[in-house]
């Protein structure tokens, strides 16, 4: 199976790329400066070389604080952007998978948000993300859009690196305790997306197609998640801080975040048969890597 994939140094792009080899896919990147989500018209005809059976759509305006000062920047990419990439999907005939967030809900209620619930977006990333969906599910009908959540893994930036990162300097972070998700690791998230896109090549049904969660099994506040990570890192020689835990009010942000960012996982399961695995189990891997180089300073 050929999968196409947008980025290049992005969390996803290169889980994809490392996990590819051992499922027996081929992966094609394509990325800056091929391609820029911000001129979706540098999207024409980028696919067609490659010729894949199926294009996942993963880069993205990622910087939830930088959007809230840019979002004419971030409604490009993360909207006109992404139906570009649909629409050379559609024009190939492929299915496309397509990358969406937990930031698209308001996270009030207490209970894992379902696909049908309704969204909500707190802030402009959110907005631009769940307006990027709307314009994939516009062109085509031969779409996946999968909301994760709360990425880590060795590459790119995420939260497990900036705390590894800061407790070199610091014997305490204060972590914040009244915002729940679901902490997903992206070399689960390539795993999940090469067996859906073995499911959409093999069956046309309209029933594996539309809106899916996949995150990380279990949930967690992101203080407990800095608390797993120290945790883990302290059994590897890693760096190693106390976690202060505070209230969103105490950690303010230009961005706010949603309280309950809980994803229930069920239609995933039902219909694709994929479940990721626990984020306990698949952050032990990730801080084994980044404690053995380093590569979180
Ligand atoms: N990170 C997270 O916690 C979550 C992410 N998501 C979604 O999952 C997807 C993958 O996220 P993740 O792997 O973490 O992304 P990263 O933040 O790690 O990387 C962003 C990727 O997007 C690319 N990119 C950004 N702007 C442009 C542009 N103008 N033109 C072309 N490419 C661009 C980057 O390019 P380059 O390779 O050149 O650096 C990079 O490959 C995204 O759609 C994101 O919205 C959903 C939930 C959680
Ligand atoms: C660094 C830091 C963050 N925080 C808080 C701020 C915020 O509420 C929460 C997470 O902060 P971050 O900026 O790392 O995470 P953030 O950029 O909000 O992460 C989000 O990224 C986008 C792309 C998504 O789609 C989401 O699923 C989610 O993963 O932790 C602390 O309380 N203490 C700290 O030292
Ligand atoms: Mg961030």
């Amino acid at each position: 199976m050929r999968i196409a994939v947008t980025g290049t140094h992005g969390q996803v792009v290169q889980a994809l790329g490392e996990r590819s080899a051992s499922s027996g896919c081929t992966i094609a990147a394509i990325g800056r400066p091929e391609i820029d989500l911000a001129r979706p018209e540098t999207l024409a005809g980028v696919f067609d070389r490659f010729a894949p059976d199926v294009i996942v759509s993963a880069a993205a305006y990622t910087a939830v604080n930088h959007a809230e000062a840019e979002p004419d920047l971030a409604m490009v990419v993360n909207c006109a952007g992404a139906g570009a990439v649909a629409a050379e999907a559609a024009r190939l005939g492929v299915p496309v998978i397509h990358l969406s967030t937990d930031y698209v809900y308001a996270g009030t209620g207490n209970r894992p948000w379902r696909e049908d619930d309704p969204t909500d977006p707190l802030g402009v990333y959110g907005v631009t993300k769940l307006a990027g969906e709307r314009a994939v599910a516009a062109i085509t009908p031969d779409h996946v859009i999968l909301r994760t959540a709360w990425i880590y893994s060795p590459f790119g930036t995420n939260f497990v690196k900036t705390m590894l990162r800061l407790a070199v300097d610091r014997p305490q972070v204060r972590v914040v305790a009244d915002q729940v998700g679901n902490p997903t690791s992206a070399l689960d998230i390539a795993d999940g997306i090469i067996a859906i896109a073995r499911n959409l090549v093999a069956d046309r049904s309209d029933a594996l197609r539309g809106v899916f969660h996949m995150a990380g099994r279990d949930e967690a506040s992101w203080a407990d998640f800095a608390e797993g990570i120290f945790e883990q890192s302290a059994a590897r020689g890693g760096p190693v801080a106390s976690v202060a835990r505070i209230t969103t009010d105490e950690f303010p942000t230009p961005a706010p975040r949603p309280a309950n960012s809980r994803l229930d996982c069920g239609k995933l399961a039902e219909l694709h048969g994929v479940i990721l695995p626990p984020w306990r189990v698949s952050l032990g891997p990730v801080i084994d890597r980044l404690v053995a180089s380093g590569a979180f300073a």
